[in-house]
This record gives structure tokens, sequence and C-alpha cells, in this order.
């Protein structure tokens, strides 16, 4: 802020900002930004939340934005260890592990906590994308990178931006949220085609056959809409599939690429 008379008339920039004679400030922005007085309701309202909701999205990006090729995978938080779900979240974040993938979960317990472990262990970047919730939890020990959201949307941004592809096992309403988000993104082309897996087929075998028969049945959906979920049981199929699925997107990309510069037909 620099403050000089200006023949007989005072002159104030603050910033970018020139005030002068009447419009000068009583205060200037330093004083006021020190001044800790006043009524507080401001950090309850949307505008400040915005800039919350901005500075979510800032802390991850700078946390993601250099994370190697990575498997956003989700599950239920209910699941405990031992069981044969639990194992098989282990035995799938081994295995992307084991392909090079980073894998990101949403950093709680239960098919989170099976998943990081599996990819921790076998050597693999475990990644977790935690959310606040109304009761006390914290991101689960497997976690080498991680972040507790405020925000469920801002959250889910980054699995979708930060991932190659997404992997569902067994879980309840939160991972079906997920799953059906992915694939309306997919579906109505918001994200480049990107493979949706889904592991354990007895699991998964009531809610594909209530897709056909009242979604495809009554035309809500279109039948090249059942392609864009995968469903396999073994955990080594998850790569196989993402991969193949990612060669797939790779050759039909190359292909309009080259129909585009080949120009119209004659
Ligand atoms: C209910 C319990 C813990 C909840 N903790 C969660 N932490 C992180 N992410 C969560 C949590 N709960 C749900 N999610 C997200 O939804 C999916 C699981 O939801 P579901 O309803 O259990 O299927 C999961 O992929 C997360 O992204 C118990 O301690």
């Amino acid at each position: 802020m620099t403050e000089e008379a200006h023949g007989k008339e005072q002159v104030r920039n603050a910033g970018p900002l020139t005030y002068r004679g009447e419009s000068i400030p009583g205060t200037t922005t330093d004083q006021r930004l020190l001044d800790r007085r006043g009524p507080t309701d401001w950090v309850h309202t949307d505008p400040w939340r915005v800039l919350r909701i901005q500075s979510e999205f800032v802390e991850g990006f700078g946390l993601l934005s250099e994370l190697p090729s990575a498997v956003s995978v989700f599950g239920s938080a209910r699941i405990k260890p031992g069981t044969r779900y639990y194992e098989l979240g282990v035995e799938v974040g081994a295995k992307l592990a084991e392909a090079g993938y980073a894998t990101i979960t949403g950093g709680g317990p239960g098919m989170m906590e099976a998943v990081n472990k599996g990819a921790k262990e076998a050597g693999g970047l475990s990644v977790g994308l935690g959310i606040e919730l109304p009761f006390e939890q914290s991101l689960n020990p497997y976690i080498d990178m991680g972040m507790t959201f405020r925000y469920f949307f801002v959250r889910k941004t980054m699995f979708v931006k930060y991932s190659q592809a997404f992997v569902v096992l067994p879980g309840g309403f939160g991972t079906l949220d997920e799953l059906f988000e992915a694939a309306t993104l997919v579906q109505t082309n918001k994200v480049t085609r990107f493979p949706v897996v889904l592991v354990g087929s007895e699991f998964w075998a009531g809610m594909e056959r209530w897709v056909r028969e009242s979604l495809l049945e009554n035309e809500l959906i279109k039948p090249h809409d059942m392609d864009l979920v995968r469903v396999v049981d073994d955990p080594a199929e998850v790569v196989e599939t993402i991969k193949k699925a990612h060669i797939d997107i790779a050759r039909k990309q190359n292909e309009r690429e080259r129909a585009e510069s080949a120009g119209p037909e004659q």
C-alpha cells in the first residue's frame, strides 16, 4: 500500500486498487486482515465453502498429479478381515501392484483396507482417499499416500481423474453409487471410455439379472450399455481385463484418428 498527497488530494494504492480523497477506506487491508474481532458467521456461508472446496481440489491435484498409472478400487466398508471377500480384496490389490498400477481406494476399513494391504505388501503404491464422516474414522494403516476429503464430489473427481480403470468388489450403497457413477460417466462420454470391472460373479449375478430384465427390457439402457461393465472372478483376470480394454480403446482411438485425417469419403 502506498499513500501520497497528489496535489491536495490524498491517494492510496492498495494492491491493484486506487482510492482518492473521501473514497480512501478508514483502515488498510492488512489492518482488516490482522484484526480478529468482528462477527464470525461468514465461516459458515457458501462463499467461504466455495473457497474450501477450491482448496480441496488444489490439495487433491497436488497429491495425485504425479501418480503413475493407477486403478481405483471400490468395495464394502463393512467386510471383516479373515473373510473370503477380504482375502479377495487383498489378492486384487496385490495383482494390481504386481502389474505396476498404483491402487486408489476410499482409504477406509473393510474391502478398502484389504485392497490397500494387498497392494502395499506386494510392493505397489497404495493410495487412500478418505471422506469425513459423522463418526470418528482414520485412514487404514496400509496407505502410502492419502488425503481425507470434506466433500464427496471433490473426492469422486479424484478417483475418476487419476485412474485408468475402476474395479468394483462386493459392497453396499456406497459401492453401488461409485459403480453407477462410473457407468454413467462412460455411457455419457463424460470420460474417455475406461474399463469398469466387477469382481465376484456370484455376488453381482442378481444385479446383472435386474439390469437386463428391468433396464434393458424396458429400453432404459441400450444393448451396448451392457458392455460398459465386465464381470470376472479371478484377481489375475482383473488385470488382464483392464489391459485388454486399454488395448481395445487405443486401437479404436487410432482408427478414429486415421479416419479423421483421411478426410470425408468421396
Ligand atoms: C461404515 C464404516 C466405515 C465407513 N467409512 C468409509 N471410509 C471411506 N470410504 C467409505 C466409507 N464408507 C463408504 N465409503 C465409500 O463407499 C464405498 C463403500 O460403501 P459401502 O456402502 O460399504 O459399500 C467405498 O468404496 C468408499 O469409497 C464402518 O466402519
